[in-house]
This record gives structure tokens, sequence and C-alpha cells, in this order.
């Protein structure tokens, strides 16, 4: 039985999906990382694909922009379709100044100014973060916290990544210096627009989750990828949410 926005069957989906926001990035990742990929939902064009990787099977399906969104998408993925776990493969504006564009920030935590978990346990400040299990899967693949390399590898700068707290924010265009200082002061390195949202859906859901972006623009240094480079920043991110995957 498909759900309001999935065009899917029963099963169509397998426990593990990537969720990229952009449907396009959902296609590449079908195409190019997954074996025998078949499209399972094209609803509103929103592209789902499953099929397989390393013999185990493993969907992608696109979010869409903002925390509404990929409400929507992961609730029916968890409530309608057995869906165990979701990783967002997603884009974000580097915050703090250490950051490059192609880096890459495993969320360990997400701040917001959305009103929609603000208002889900009335009178509580509620705490927007991954599953344990994902979040350590991915840092251990990354070789988070290893001693950095040492010799010729040490001095070519290449994508980094670093663990910590991400602002999923509904607004792309803000004007808030102010505020982005007091949040990088609190080591916020990155804003994106959807892992609170899926943090504390898949909390509701009894589910997992975990958000992985890659940094396309940085918002200190005026540096902004265009569309079709966005649409290709996920290389890094999808081996280290599929290690994630076979770890947990
Ligand atoms: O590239 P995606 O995954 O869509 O993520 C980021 O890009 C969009 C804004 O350009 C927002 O959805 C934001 O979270
Ligand atoms: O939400 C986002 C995503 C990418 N870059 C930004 O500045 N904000």
């Amino acid at each position: 039985m498909a759900t309001p926005h999935l065009g899917a069957e029963p099963g169509d989906f397998a426990p593990d999906v990537l969720m990229p926001g952009d449907p396009r990035r959902a296609s590449r990742i079908a195409e190019t990382v997954l074996d025998d990929a078949r499209l399972v939902t094209d609803v509103r064009g929103i592209l789902g694909y499953t099929g397989t990787f390393d013999g185990a099977p493993v969907s992608v399906l696109a979010s869409g922009m903002g925390m509404p969104s990929i409400s929507i998408y992961a609730t029916e993925l968890f409530r309608f379709y057995d869906v165990r776990r979701i990783i967002r493969i997603g884009t974000a504006g580097g915050m703090a100044p250490h950051l490059q564009v192609g880096d890459v920030v495993i969320a360990n935590a997400a701040h917001t100014d959305s009103q929609m978990t603000a208002l889900r346990i009335p009178g509580i400040h509620y705490s927007h973060v991954p599953s344990y299990a994902l979040l350590a899967g991915a840092a251990r693949a990354a070789g988070v916290g290893d001693p950095p390399p040492t010799g010729r590898r040490r001095r070519a700068r290449r994508s980094k990544t670093y663990v910590g707290p991400v602002l999923s924010s509904d607004t792309f265009y803000a004007d808030r210096e102010a505020t982005n200082a007091e949040l990088v002061a609190h080591g916020t390195l990155a804003v994106e627009m959807e892992a609170a949202a899926l943090y504390a859906v898949a909390d509701r859901e009894g589910g997992e989750a975990l958000a992985i972006c890659t940094i396309s623009d940085l918002l200190f240094a005026d540096e902004s990828l265009p569309a079709e480079e966005r649409e290709l920043l996920f290389d890094r991110s999808v081996q280290l949410g599929l290690a994630a995957f076979a770890s947990a």
C-alpha cells in the first residue's frame, strides 16, 4: 500500500536508507554506488531507489529541502515501510573558520531555530542527537580521533572529516552574523536544514538516524559552489554512511 507521498509497495525499501536532499543526488548515488538499483517511487519527483551494496540491501530516497519535507519522508519510511536506519547525505554551509569546501561534518547534535521540534514535548527543550551506533560507526570509518598522518601524506590538505554540532535552520538566506558568531563560539560547525527534524522523527518512531554533510559553502569566506557541483558532493559521505550501516 502506497502512502500519500511514496508510491512504493511494502518491502520495496531496504531497512537502511541513504537520504540526500536533492533527487538528482539520489539518482547519482543509485547509479554509481548501488548494484541493481531499481526505482521504487517518484511521487512529486522525490526519487527513491533500492539496490544492494556489498550484497546488503540499501535504499536511497531524496528528502527534499527543509524540516517539514524530511519529516514526512522519514516518518513514512519508519512507520509504513519497516525502515530501521536513515542516514542523511547532505550539503551544509561551513560556519567554523577551519572548515573548507569539500570537508565533511558528521552531526553529533543539531541545534535548531525551528518550532517543529520545540513543540514536540510541551515545556521541554528537546535534544536532537543521532544514533550513537551510527555516529560511532561513521566516526570510526573516518578515522576521527586517529593520530595525524606523518610524512608526505601530511603535506596535502585533503578533505577532512569532523564530528560536531550543526545548526538545522528553517532559513537558507538568513542575515544573522551575531547569532552565527555565538553558535560558532559554542562549537557549532555548519548549517543545514534537516538534521534536527530527522533526529526527532527517528526518536519518535523508534528508528535510528545520522546526518553526514559535505561543506558546499563557507559563510565566513563568501565561497559557494554552483548547483551542478553540489549534486556531486556525496562520495565521502556515502562511503562513511555505508560503513556506519555495515559496522553498527
Ligand atoms: O543538499 P541538501 O541535502 O538538500 O542539504 C542542504 O541544501 C539545501 C539548501 O541548499 C537544504 O536542504 C540544506 O540542508
Ligand atoms: O543549509 C545550507 C546548506 C548549504 N549551505 C548553506 O549555507 N546552508
